[in-house]
């Protein structure tokens, strides 16, 4: 039986444990100090809820990351240093480049390895693959309903309550989008490190007060030719700011970590 390690238990968690292939069983769980009593009286026994990756005994065969932004920033480096890779889903972490520094570092010192989950998008297989002939450009748009962006910065850009037109608030680069939206755009730096980079992927974030779904598009081109994706995603119930299938592709690193085939 492989072991799990999970960073974070909101929203994500649960869907993901719901989901849990059954040759994988969940150890340890990291959570804020603040949260730790709301999440031992949801685990069993058997799983550690500590707050300091320090406090874990034994070795995760794998590490998951749903914990936001400010999750990747407090327990990266030490998992990564452990020699633990570390799967993470808030990949807009990444847009600091600071940070991003530190985590290589890490690998590099406990030669281990971080892996950027597809998250909420699909066809980042197919625009990685692109970039090894040569991209011209990437742009990342985003359309979601006002209660999805609700309790981010949209909400100094854009008034939530009376919006009633799709409405583009902001434009920019993929590393401006995760850096100011770190719960909305994680995906548009996962584009961006699968594509152009964080600099040059070009954003563009919408409201539109007559969807209820997640909606993304990626257009693309390059010497492959050219790419339009779009997927409109089921937000979870517990966490609209959160779609079903970055849950889901959290579900499949854990398929990943115990499949003989990997696909
Ligand atoms: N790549 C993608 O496609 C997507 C990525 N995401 C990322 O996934 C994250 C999680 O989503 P979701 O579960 O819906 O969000 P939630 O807000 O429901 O849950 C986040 C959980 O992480 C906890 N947390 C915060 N900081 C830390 C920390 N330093 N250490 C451990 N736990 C911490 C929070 O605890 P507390 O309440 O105590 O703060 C909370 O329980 C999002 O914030 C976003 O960054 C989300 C959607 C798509
Ligand atoms: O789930 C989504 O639609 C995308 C998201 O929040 C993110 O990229 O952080």
């Amino acid at each position: 039986m492989k072991q799990l390690m999970l960073i974070g238990f909101g929203a994500m968690a649960e869907e993901v444990l719901a989901h849990m292939p059954a040759e994988l069983v969940l150890r340890w769980v990291v959570v804020t100090e603040r949260s730790r009593n709301r999440v031992r009286a949801l685990l069993p026994p058997s799983v550690a809820v500590v707050t300091r990756i320090a406090e874990c005994t034994g070795k995760p065969d794998l590490v998951l990351e749903c914990a936001g932004q400010p999750g990747v920033r407090a327990h990266g480096v030490d998992v990564l240093a452990r020699g633990w890779d570390l799967a993470v889903i808030s990949v807009g972490a990444l847009a600091d480049a600071e940070l991003a520094d530190r985590l290589h570092a890490a690998a590099a010192t406990g030669r281990s390895r971080l892996h950027a989950l597809s998250g909420a998008v699909a066809g980042i297989d197919g625009l990685a693959a692109a970039r090894e002939g040569g991209l011209d450009e990437v742009l990342y748009t985003s359309r979601k309903s006002p209660a999805s962006w609700r309790g981010s910065a949209a909400e100094q850009m854009v008034c939530l309550d009376t919006i009633a037109e799709p409405y583009v608030f902001f434009r920019g680069s993929a590393r401006e989008a995760a850096l100011a939206f770190p719960a909305n755009a994680n995906v548009a730096a996962t584009i961006a490190l699968a594509g152009l980079g964080l600099d040059k992927t070009r954003v563009q974030l919408m409201v539109d007060p007559g969807i209820s779904t997640n909606q993304h598009r990626i257009h693309a081109s390059g010497r492959f030719g050219e790419m339009n994706i779009e997927l409109c995603g089921m937000p979870l119930e517990r966490n609209p700011k959160t779609s079903t299938l970055a849950a889901l592709s959290v579900v499949r690193a854990c398929r990943q970590a115990v499949s003989s085939v990997v696909i």
